[in-house]
């Protein structure tokens, strides 16, 4: 295996628009970048820099409403579509809850979809106007560069190009919007913004954040802290790629500490890309050692997590 002292960065465009040599270089150093470490850094991805900048001053401009008005959007469903107060989601044995707000936006299967009804309607805001448009078009995006990325890991994989795209169609897929208001004076001395955890689905692509903070747990039992440069996608792996894969790729765990230098609000924008609800986490049979999980489907896998992380009902 390939050790690295920094996540690496990639570049998208070797994938989508190289030539022969320079989609093979890609593949391998996803690959090792995903195996060493279990996340990598993406730029060159495609998505605008419009696209992102109206993406973040759309979630700031809801998230600094009053909370008389969030709370509006508090769907009760288990934290699954529209906003979480501060205090609910902690991660999986933690002791208090982190230190952010949160929106999610689920799947909207197309019309006349056989998944049309399977999914919770998402909720919109009433203000600010350009959200649902905004947000509906940033989960296209993100969820299109997912899948662009699990088709590079296919080859390394040793599974058929289309193989995750098939999973993925019409996916149980979360965008959430983060915020992390400033520190509160009399927070839990425990609390952080995100306690160390792992992300329950397939990968994550994460839209870097507005300020520092991440960091992951290395190899060597060390925190790593992970910067893309401006506009870079962090992309991660979650417990249902390790399942499959039988943690020959790792789905690393990582936090979002408290800022050390002035203490002023954070936001992230995750896209937690999952398969459908039916397909079978079953490992591949060229990871099987005895040691691998048992089969499950992806939707009992989440609920048993949600449950877990204080999301469900
Ligand atoms: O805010 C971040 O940078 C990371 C958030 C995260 O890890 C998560 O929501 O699962
Ligand atoms: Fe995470």
């Amino acid at each position: 295996m390939q050790t690295f002292t920094e996540v690496p960065e990639l570049s998208l465009s070797d994938f989508t628009d190289g030539d022969a040599a320079a989609r093979a270089d890609f593949i391998a150093a996803l690959y090792e970048g995903f195996r060493y470490f279990g996340f990598i850094i993406l730029r060159d991805h495609g998505i605008s820099k419009d696209l992102l900048d109206r993406a973040y001053i759309a979630s700031a401009d809801f998230f600094t409403r009053p909370m008389d008005e969030k709370m509006r959007y508090d769907s009760g469903l288990g934290g699954q579509r529209g906003y979480t107060k501060t205090g609910r989601e902690q991660a999986v044995g933690g002791k208090v809850p982190d230190l952010k707000e949160f929106w999610h936006i689920g799947q909207e299967p197309a019309e006349g979809s056989d998944m049309r009804g399977v999914y919770q309607p998402n909720l919109w805001p009433d203000h600010p106007a350009d959200f649902k448009e905004t947000f509906l078009t940033l989960y296209k995006a993100l969820e299109e560069a997912g899948q662009v990325m699990l088709e590079a890991l296919a080859p390394s994989l040793e599974v058929d190009t289309e193989y995750f795209r098939a999973m993925t169609f019409e996916g149980n897929s979360i965008l959430r919007l983060l915020h992390y208001p400033p520190v509160p004076e009399d927070a839990d001395p425990d609390a952080v913004r995100a306690a160390a955890h792992e992300d329950i689905n397939l990968i994550t692509i994460l839209v870097a954040a507005s300020s520092s903070g991440l960091e992951l747990l290395d190899r060597n039992g060390e925190w790593l802290p992970v910067e893309g440069s401006k506009n870079a996608l962090i992309v991660d792996a979650g417990d249902m790629l390790a399942r499959i894969t039988n943690n020959h790729i790792p789905a690393t765990t990582h936090r979002v500490v408290n800022p050390d230098g002035p203490n002023v609000s954070r936001y992230s924008m995750p896209f937690f890309l999952h398969p459908r609800p039916e397909a079978q986490l079953s490992c591949l049979p060229q990871f099987r050692n005895g040691s691998e999980m048992p089969d499950i489907t992806a939707d009992d896998f989440l609920q048993q997590r949600l449950e877990a992380i204080g999301l469900k009902k």
